[in-house]
Order: C-alpha cells, then structure tokens, then sequence
C-alpha cells in the first residue's frame, strides 16, 4: 500500500479519454505532485493508496479539466457591446476603435481575471489566449493557476501598445523569451492575427521566430468568406493553406476554419496543425459553420474554443460542447454526424491534440498533469443519468461543477473560486465599466 498521495478523487464515473482506461464506474484518480499516478476501481485504488485529502465521489463524475482552445481573454470587458453584427463590420467599426480607446495595462490585469474566474468557474482548466499586453495575462495566470498557452499579438497596423508589424513582432518575440520555461502550466505563444492583417512575408518572419523560439503559432484562419475570396485571389491558395506554407514547419493553432477548404485538409493534417472550432462566436457573427465532421474523417485534429466574450458572450465551454453536438447533426442533416463522445473530445482529448499539448493533458491517465474536474450528476434537475457520456454533453452544465484541478492543486471547491478574490475583482470590473460607459456616453 503506497501512502501520502497528495490527493484522491473518486466519482461514480470516471470518463477519462483514455482509449484503454475508457469510462470507469465506481472509479477513482490518484493525484501526486501535479501528476496523475493512478486511475482505476475505487476499491482497488483505495486497497493500493491512502491519502489525507481524499475528494468523495457519491453523486459525482470525474473528468478531464475542459480546453478552451481560442480566447482574447481581457474582452470579457466589451461583453455585450457590440452585438449582432457579421464579423468585418464587428471588428473594424466597433472593436479595434473600441481597443484603441480603452486597452491598456490595468484593463487587461482586470479582463483577463475576470475571464479566468469566469473560466475557472465553468470547468475550462487550459486554454489559449490572444491579446494584447500577454505580460499582463501571464501574471494572472500565474496567480490564478490555470494553464494557458499566452499567444504575444502581432499584426500589421497600431493597435494598444504597437505601431506596426516591427513592434508588435519585436514584442511577442520578448515576451515568449521572458515567459519560457518560467512556469510549467504556461506556454508563451507568437500570435500573428490573421492572413488579412499580417502580410504574406510578415507570416514567414512569425514561423522563422517561432521555429527559432521553439515556440506555438495561435492564428485566426479561413473565418469568413470574405477572408476566402481575398486571400485565395491575392495568393492563389485559400488561407490555411497560405498561412501554412509561409509560417513552414512549426505547431499552428488555426483559431476558426469555417471555410476550410478539402483540398487542404491533407495538408492540416499532415502539419502539426490543430483547427479550433468556435461554434457560437461562428453562429453569432454569421461567418458559418466549420466542417468539422470532414476534417475529423480527414484526420485533422479538432479542438474547441470560445473566442472572446465580445462575441460569444461567455467563455463557458459546456455550451460549446453541446452546441457543436448539435450543429453538426444539422449541417450533415444526421443524428450520428458527431456523436456526444466526439463533442466531449474536442474539449479535452483532440482538443488537447490540437493544440499540442496531448503529452500533458485532456485524459485521465497515468503521467498525465493532474488537470482534472469533478460535477455533481445528482442534482434533481437533470435527472436521472442512463448514459454519462450524453449526460455530460446534452445535460450537464457549469452549475454542476463541484471542484476544479489544475496541476494537482484545487481552483474551484463547492461554489468558490479559491485563485480569485472575487469582491476585489468585481470592484475592479464595477470601475472599469464605469469608465467605459462614460466615455460612450460623452
Ligand atoms: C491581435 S490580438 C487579437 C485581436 O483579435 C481580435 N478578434 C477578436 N475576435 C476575433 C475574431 O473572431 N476574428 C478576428 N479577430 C478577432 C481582437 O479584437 C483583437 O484585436
Ligand atoms: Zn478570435
């Protein structure tokens, strides 16, 4: 009997997306510095480990913490702001003069906590970020304890903090300098913004940076028709494709793909390229619907992700979760287009995949980060449970989260997050509002 596990988790399911380990009833997780070092039978983890902190599991599942694989984390500020509108108009009319006049330093200290207390209360234990002042957003990681791959912003026009391509890649070339290696949970990432505001040899300079860094590219890619039209009759290729062959062989976390195009799946596929679907900011700015089951049966690895709160409006990855599982039976016009043990998928495992990071988290199983949630299946309103995966999916939502781990340590117990002072953070939030709707006003 091995004793002094840090922690053990135990829950009536333990869904761990793990091919072999697959769903365990009765089951729990052994956790120890950081790490997952067991998963099995509650009573044969119970026979084998002893611990002082063991987290019960009567009524509860055990899952891997949710990947949310695209957001500008400090827009949780602009949410409700700008609504319906499709996304060119959204951007360049409400949004970039909006950035312009509002982001600085304390603006984002505050936005992107706010998105972290609202991430760390909806079950998001990673996720991957884009936006200005990373600095800043790293601190609040840091603190908050979430895991996070920090995406430096890099774009070809002034925007908060930059002039120009020179600047903003000068900037994000530092900041993954300063940010590597400093913390286990966080990635410093290169994030040109897009093919239609990063120039094609400014795309090759991010991939020269990044392969040099041997750091992640975060882009948004083939978002809308328009950005398709444009860029396939500038280069004479669709953007993926584009993007991919001027940024050359490095990890490209390609945020959208709604009109990724056939002929280049085998391409993402074959690159180490994941594909971030963003069913709601897609549906609420009009740009469409990803082909997400083709890219699937193409091999190409699919993740899930928000976007920013300004145009989703939460960052709540349940809803993605059955959003996408929804959406996909429409657009094949079938039930079984994308099955509930898919959607669970491209929030923890092929989300995981996607953005590589497949060695560290998105399963429940031995070596992996201890990067885990637990929900209640026993509240009176969505009951009964026949079938976990399609509770979890159709059924459960972030009112049911009981507690969140990250690296072994609790973020969120019974209703709470621990990381967070939320009166604090609401005053803080209360301030900056203030100063955004008197300026609208004025
Ligand atoms: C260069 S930092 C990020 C930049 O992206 C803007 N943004 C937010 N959501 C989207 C989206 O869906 N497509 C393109 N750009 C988006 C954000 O406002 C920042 O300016
Ligand atoms: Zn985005």
């Amino acid at each position: 009997c091995r004793d002094g596990v840090d922690t053990i988790v135990a829950g009536d399911y333990v869904v761990t997306m793990d091919e072999s380990l697959g769903v365990i009833e009765d089951g729990a997780v052994v956790v120890d510095n950081g790490e997952i070092v067991a998963v099995g039978p509650a009573k044969d983890i119970y026979r084998d480990y002893q611990s002082t902190h063991v987290i019960p599991g009567d009524g509860r599942v055990v899952m891997p913490g949710l990947i949310n694989g695209h957001t500008h984390t400090a827009m949780t500020l602009f949410r409700g702001i700008a609504d319906d509108t499709e996304l060119m108009t959204w951007l360049q009319n409400t949004i970039f003069p909006l950035e312009a006049e509002f982001v600085t330093p304390e603006f984002i200290a505050v936005g992107a906590e706010l998105a972290c207390y609202e991430m760390i209360s909806s079950g998001t234990t990673t996720f991957v970020d884009m936006y200005f002042y990373p600095e800043v957003i790293a601190q609040v990681v840091d603190s908050c304890g979430l895991r996070a791959i920090l995406a430096a912003p890099m774009i070809d026009y002034p925007s908060p903090g930059f002039e120009g391509w020179q600047d903003s890649h000068a900037a994000g070339v530092a900041f993954v300098r300063q940010w590597q290696g400093k913390n286990d949970r966080i990635t410093p990432a290169l994030a040109p913004h897009a093919p239609y505001t990063v120039a094609p040899q400014h795309l090759q300079e991010v991939g020269d940076s990044a392969r040099e860094l041997k750091a992640p590219i975060s882009i948004h890619l083939a978002e809308t028709y328009t950005e398709l039209e444009q860029i396939s009759e500038q280069e004479g290729i669709p953007p993926i494709a584009h993007a991919l062959n001027r940024l050359g062989n490095v990890r490209v976390i390609g945020a959208h793909a709604v009109f990724a195009q056939p002929d280049e799946f085998p391409l993402m596929a074959s690159a180490q390229f994941g594909a971030i679907h963003n069913p709601t900011s897609n549906a609420k700015l009009a740009s469409g619907i990803a082909p997400v089951t083709d890219m699937l049966a193409a091999g190409v690895a699919v993740g899930l992700g928000t976007d920013g709160a300004a145009s989703n409006n939460d960052l709540n990855m349940f809803e993605e979760i059955k959003l996408a599982a929804l959406i996909h039976k429409l657009r094949d016009n079938s039930p079984t287009a994308l099955p509930a043990a898919t959607a669970l998928s491209l929030a923890t495992r092929s989300g995981a995949k996607a953005i590589g990071l497949e060695d560290r988290i998105g399963q429940l199983a031995p070596g992996m980060a201890a990067d885990l949630i637990q929900l209640s299946i026993n509240e009176t309103r969505s009951l009964p449970v026949h079938d976990i995966e399609s509770h979890l999916v159709y059924t459960a939502d972030a009112r049911d989260l009981i507690n969140s781990m990250v690296a072994g340590k609790l973020v969120f117990h019974n209703g709470e997050v621990l990381t967070i002072d939320e009166k604090q953070l609401r005053r803080r939030v209360a301030q900056v509002t203030e100063s955004i709707q008197q300026a609208l006003e004025d």
